[in-house]
């Protein structure tokens, strides 16, 4: 369905290139959920950027239903039916609540702007009128982009970090929404998360860190693997800066 051929991405920074992603390929399946995964600054938000059409592959191919989409934009990703929330939504000054969900939903579809909002927790009385801006706090803004995604009808939604700023209550209704929408809906879904609740939902967790894909399979293959990881004391950089060897047991 969309395929990820031998992509790199290099970004000039401040201090000259910075070699983000290395050589990525992935194939993700119709109707799965896949979790991205791994440390801060491995390369996950950047993988879903490049696969949304924000930023262009130094090199490789990105390949949608057979065509190939590389050169292709932002705007005409998301006509084909690929949508990505943003891991700080931006604000939409002079938008309510309500004619930004109508807008993803389609001009001259009928919207289920209650239950969209039920979905990610918040109460529709209170909210569809508010306008999508500074006033809303960050939690609420995410929520709000999290349903005017789920309100579109994508062949691939991209979630980046759903959890970020929002509270423990409606995390959890968060959590049972991409669920249900999962069981309900051809989507492919992406969630990029840390959240051992999101990664329990995955049909496969793919783990990203110093831009690489480092492991891929079956939630019951992977997370294993990330809980043996998590409790390793043993990397290099442990003993920066320190006399002291650091000893691994593992
Ligand atoms: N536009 C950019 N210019 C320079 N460096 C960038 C740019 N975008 C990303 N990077 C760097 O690329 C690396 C990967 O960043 P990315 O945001 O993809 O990581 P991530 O895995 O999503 O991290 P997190 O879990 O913290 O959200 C980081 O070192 C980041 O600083």
């Amino acid at each position: 369905m969309l395929e990820i051929k031998n992509l790199s991405l290099t970004i000039e920074g401040d201090k000259g290139p910075v070699e983000i992603l290395k050589d990525i390929n992935i194939v993700f399946e119709e109707r799965l959920l896949y979790v991205f995964t791994g440390p801060n600054g491995g390369g996950k938000s950047s993988l879903a950027k490049v696969i949304m059409g924000i930023y262009k592959p130094t090199s490789g191919k990105i390949i949608f239903n057979g065509e190939d989409i590389t050169e292709l934009g932002v705007t005409e990703r998301a006509r084909l039916g690929i949508g990505y929330a943003f891991q700080q939504p931006p604000r939409f000054k002079g938008l309510t609540v309500g004619e930004l969900l109508q807008l993803a939903v389609g001009k001259d579809k009928i919207m289920r702007e209650f239950s969209l909002l039920y979905d990610v927790g918040l109460c529709p009385q209170d909210y569809l009128e508010r306008e999508v801006d500074i006033s809303l706090s960050g939690g609420e803004l995410k929520r709000i982009e999290i349903a005017s995604l789920l309100a579109r009808e994508l062949k691939i939604a991209v979630y980046d970090e759903p959890e970020a700023g929002i509270d423990l209550w409606s995390f959890s209704r968060l959590t049972e929404t991409f669920q249900n929408y999962h069981r309900t809906h051809d989507t492919t879904i992406v969630l990029i998360s840390h959240q051992e609740r999101i990664l329990s939902l995955a049909d496969e967790i793919i783990l990203v860190a110093d831009g690489m894909i480092k492991e891929q399979g079956s939630r019951d293959v992977i997370w294993p693997l990330i809980m043996e990881d998590a409790g390793c004391n043993c990397r290099d950089a442990c003993s920066e800066g320190n006399e002291e060897i650091v000893e691994c047991h593992r």
